[in-house]
């Protein structure tokens, strides 16, 4: 489990440990982990040159980290700059660099934002690494000038430099020259000390220009931008500097891995049946996309549902048999039902039907996946339950727009009206948490991360899928594997004797959602793992895995991968005993 804390937390955290060490002792062992992962990374480029490193300095501690890694990394031979953009810049530190032969430029911060950035830029030209360390945890608000400007102007030659690659590398396919690791990766790298400059909002949201980061070396503790979207999208890959500080506040939020997810998965014994495993009882799709139910049918089959019983349009019954001829057309008992994929408004026959479940499933107190139709016929079928209450067991997976038209449709947004997609977007925690506390649901928010929510828990934030798993179906896939979570949860319950909680439900919906991006990164071709942060100290620099790593899938190659990522959660989870 990784888990992030608010950065209030964290910095009080450091605050104790720092004063009962000695000078700077602190920020050396933070410089340190930032040396090491720029020495890593250019190591990887395969130079025939030393190398060379650009530090952008504020004015405090974080500029501190940065120049103490500068003076590091210079008296191991490699070329270091550091671009001085405060008045007063941390005095030690400066004076380290200096000592180690770091070559400090001052730009004259009296001059336009604009003539410091371009001092800035002229001196980034050709470097290897830019260590961020313009602001860190003390960071308040959006980011001011020079600084803002400063990081405008990097982020411009940095895309640049990248598209000016490109196009190298497309015109001159005549040459039959194949750029090799060090000419693909001749972009400097940013690494961000602690966290990238420009992102602070506690929630992940985030507020003005910022630094977007290749590497996060962050230090002590996760801050929630670490994790939490569409901050997260920034950081890179995270590299957690163990300063030994502990905190005992609760988590801001929390993100499973493999080992946690083979903890929370049912597996079946000599005593299970398909019954005790979980009957998944799907209503998908309508006159207007016959279709979607072979996938959620499938993908739920995938995930070791002990049954699945599907109902949609008689067309489609055929396409479900056979693909699935496991699948049972007949209705009967279920222990979990997911309705809506691929349900239109129009087809009424077919929300009765999902009325109907969805009143056996409240009446029975059984787990229910909500998706796409089921969300936008919200009125028609929650109005039918009686109090109107969908139930602590019932899931809701919108998509950001699916999200925002239900939070509009609840009256959520403010009085000015409702709340758009861009929104929920920009602030998927604070919706995702609006949503279940109007529903007391719990909320599967999907995004390139996905949030999953439920009323007084903390979040669990899961964001193992390439971007390659945003394709048409990706999402009925999801909707399978959560409907067979959830009813294998319900079943073990019921073998136990005891309430499946709201809590306990809300755990293994998030296993699932590891399980649907583990299984579309080992369709796209990656290796199944994508951890939310590793040790600074023990990483390489290969398992830094470059945006956009992988190749294009079909929602279908998800639901082959499924299996494969189940089994790799296991070998990861606990060896369970027979007693
Ligand atoms: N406090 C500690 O015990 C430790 C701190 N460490 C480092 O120190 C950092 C925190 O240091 P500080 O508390 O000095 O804070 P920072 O260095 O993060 O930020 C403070 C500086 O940024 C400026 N600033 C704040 N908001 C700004 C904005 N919106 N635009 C432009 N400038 C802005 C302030 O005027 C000040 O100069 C951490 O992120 C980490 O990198 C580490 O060395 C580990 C130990
Ligand atoms: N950029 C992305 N990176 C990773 N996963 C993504 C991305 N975009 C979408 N996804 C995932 O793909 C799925 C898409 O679901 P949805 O929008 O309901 O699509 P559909 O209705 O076509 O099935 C969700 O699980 C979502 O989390
Ligand atoms: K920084």
């Amino acid at each position: 489990m990784i888990s992030a804390f608010d950065t209030a937390t964290i910095r009080q955290a450091e605050y104790d440990l720092v004063a009962h060490a000695p000078l700077d002792h602190v920020m050396k062992k933070a410089a340190g982990a930032v040396a090491e992962t720029c020495a890593q990374l250019i190591a990887a480029r395969d130079l025939a040159r030393a190398g060379r490193v650009v530090a952008l300095v504020g004015g405090g501690d974080n500029g501190g980290d940065a120049l103490y890694a500068v003076a590091m990394l210079a008296r191991s031979a490699i070329e270091c700059d550091a671009v001085i953009l405060h008045a007063e810049p941390h005095p030690r530190g400066c004076q380290a660099a200096e000592d180690a032969g770091v070559h400090l430029v001052r730009p004259d911060l009296s001059r336009s934002p604009r003539a410091v950035a371009q001092a800035v830029a002229r001196t980034v030209i050709g470097c290897d690494v830019i260590i961020d360390g313009l602001v860190g945890t003390g960071g308040r608000g959006a980011l001011r000038e020079p600084f803002a400007t400063v990081v405008t102007l990097v982020r411009a030659g940095l895309a640049d430099a990248g598209d000016r690659l490109g196009r190298t590398r497309r015109q001159s396919p005549q040459t039959g020259h194949r750029p090799g690791t060090s000419e693909r990766s001749r972009r400097p790298l940013v690494v961000a000390v602690d966290t990238p400059s420009g992102l602070g909002g506690e929630d992940g949201s985030v507020a003005g220009v910022h630094l977007p980061a290749d590497v996060t070396v962050t230090m002590g503790a996760l801050k929630p931008q670490a994790v939490l979207p569409p901050a997260s999208y920034s950081v890179g890959q995270v590299r957690l500097c163990d300063l030994g500080v502990t905190i005992s506040t609760p988590e801001r939020a929390r993100s499973l891995g493999a080992g946690d997810v083979g903890c929370a998965w049912s597996v079946p014994g000599p005593s299970d049946h398909k019954y005790t495993r979980g009957v998944a009882q799907v209503v998908a799709g309508s006159t207007e996309y016959p279709f979607t139910g072979v996938m959620c049918v499938e993908a739920a089959a995938r995930t070791g549902a002990g049954m699945v019983r599907y109902s949609g349009p008689a067309e489609a019954s055929l396409a479900v048999l056979s693909r699935v001829p496991e699948a049972v057309g007949a209705p009967g008992r279920f222990q979990a039902c997911l309705l809506g994929p691929g349900l239109s408004e129009r087809d009424d026959a077919r929300i009765e039907q999902a009325g109907e479940l969805m009143r056996t499933a409240h009446a029975a107190n059984l787990p229910m996946v909500l998706d796409a139709g089921a969300l936008r016929a919200w009125r028609r079928l929650v109005s039918q339950l009686p109090g109107g209450e969908i139930g602590p067991l019932a899931v809701l997976t919108p998509h950001a727009g699916e999200a925002a038209m239900l939070l509009t449709h609840l009256g959520a947004g403010s009085q000015r009206g409702g709340i758009s997609r861009a929104e929920v977007e920009a602030e998927p925690l604070r919706w995702a948490t609006r949503l279940t506390e109007c529903t007391g649901a719990i909320v599967v928010l999907k995004g390139a991360a996905t949030l999953i929510v439920a009323p007084g828990e903390i979040p669990y934030v899961q964001h193992q899928a390439p971007a390659w798993a945003g394709t048409a179906g990706s999402g009925d896939v999801l909707a399978g594997i959560l409907v067979a979570v959830a009813a294998a949860a319900q079943a073990q319950s019921e073998q136990a004797g005891a309430e499946l909680t709201q809590a306990d439900l809300a755990r293994r919906i998030a296993a699932g959602v590891w399980v649907h991006g583990t299984a579309a990164r080992l369709a796209a071709g990656l290796r199944p793992d994508r951890p939310a942060a590793v040790d600074a100290l023990s990483v390489q620099a290969e398992d830094v895995e470059p945006i956009g790593a992988g190749a294009p899938i079909i929602a279908t190659d998800i639901i082959a991968a499924v299996p494969q990522a189940i089994r790799h959660a296991l070998a990861a989870g606990p060896l369970r005993y027979a007693g």
